[in-house]
């Protein structure tokens, strides 16, 4: 496949983008090849294969929640899901199951109506109303997925995943982490979700009726990494009928922004010190929206882990720099011979004299520059 220089792919990506037709106009085409921007690296695409054949997520009934003789039973099978695999699916949750798959149908007949009654809703801004767009982080992310979203502020995100004529060459959804507290999700019966559990890509097996829930960064980050926001992806429909899943992002408020969010502080001791650090919704967002989905998880893209604990190291060469405090625990420090390096000790700047081989440990919240 020739290589598309970032011009080419940024006018192929507008063309599409304009053109509001969608991965479901794209399918309804009868192409045989898929447009070139849809082609995922190597990297991903040699680990599509990689799945597990017998794990699968625990399915917690939540029958008999309301009951004192169940419910610390549940609590107790829901903890340990968050804990080991940030995955789980709920069956008997109380919703009925005839208006979960009515809502699936009206999305399905949503996406099947004719482009000129659909391309009027499409949007690509964020924004109010109900925008329909093909992938929504399109122009932000390394490659597009096979995948069209119908979203609703403050509701579910319906996404649908059409099918495709190169399922190995793209995904559905790339492999990514939640950055919200929680995701509730509700698919058709076309499998494709995969989660990470260890070193294995496990199958999500539509339940019917079930709920699936995860884990976001923002949960991992308050419990201070007792619950996992785990990677899960979507696979390319390689199926004749299109994979049909709504999902509900819990996110955190941004009303309140001089709040600062961090690990809570009853499920710190010092057995278990905090190992990220405090941070504003703002800070938190601007992270993920200013990239694509893409498989590092937020909250090792963001440097808000601590100096320890769950050991991040970030390398950073520099020249020059002004006064600052570090935001981690911990900072250490290696320099070459040439001196500049200067701590703020009382009311005075000290020098930092480089000492051959020698490392300089520098604890939170003591101001350096040079
Ligand atoms: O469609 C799915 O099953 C997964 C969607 C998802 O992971 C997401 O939108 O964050
Ligand atoms: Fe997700």
């Amino acid at each position: 496949m020739a290589a598309i220089d970032a011009g080419g792919r940024k006018k192929e990506l507008k063309e599409f983008d304009e053109s509001k037709i969608g991965v479901k106009g794209l399918s309804d085409s009868s192409i045989t090849s898929i447009p070139r921007f849809f082609v995922h690296p190597p990297e991903i695409l040699s680990d599509l294969k990689s799945s597990s054949t017998c794990a699968s997520i625990p399915v917690i009934d939540l029958s008999g929640v309301n009951s004192a003789a169940h419910r610390q039973k549940i609590v107790e099978q829901v903890k340990e899901a968050a804990t080991t695999w940030g995955f789980f699916q709920v069956i008997n949750h109380g919703a009925p199951v005839p208006e979960l798959e009515e809502t699936i149908n009206a999305i399905k007949t949503f996406h099947e109506q004719p482009h000129k009654a659909k391309s009027k809703y499409y949007k690509r801004n964020e924004g109010q109303g109900v925008p329909y767009r093909s992938n929504n982080d399109l122009y932000r992310a390394n490659a597009a997925a096979w995948h069209d979203y119908l979203q609703v502020c403050m509701a579910p995100t319906p996404s649908k995943v059409e099918d495709i004529p190169e399922p190995d060459l793209t995904v559905g959804i790339t492999p990514h982490t939640d950055p919200g507290l929680l995701t509730v999700l509700m698919q058709n019966h076309v499998p494709g979700l995969q989660v990470k559990h260890g070193d294995e890509w496990v199958n999500v097996n539509p339940v019917p009726g079930g709920f699936i829930i995860n884990v976001g960064d923002f949960l991992q980050i308050i419990s201070n990494g007792e619950y996992k926001s785990v990677q899960h992806r979507v696979l390319a429909n390689s199926y004749k009928e299109e994979r049909i899943s709504v999902v509900m992002f819990f996110n955190v408020s941004k009303a309140n922004d001089d709040c600062c969010y961090g690990p809570l502080p009853e499920l710190l001791s010092p057995e278990k010190p905090a190992i990220y650090r405090n941070f504003t919704v703002t800070e938190f967002e601007e992270n993920f929206y200013s990239k694509g989905l893409d498989s590092k998880s937020m909250i090792e893209k963001r440097d808000i882990i601590n100096g320890y604990g769950l050991a991040s190291v970030h390398v950073q060469a520099r020249v020059g720099i002004t006064p600052h405090t570090d935001p981690g625990m911990l900072t250490v420090l290696m320099q070459n011979h040439v001196p500049g390096l200067q701590v703020k000790h009382g009311d005075e700047w000290v020098n930092v004299n480089p000492v051959p081989g020698g490392l300089i440990i520098k604890f939170w919240r003591l101001s350096s520059g040079n």
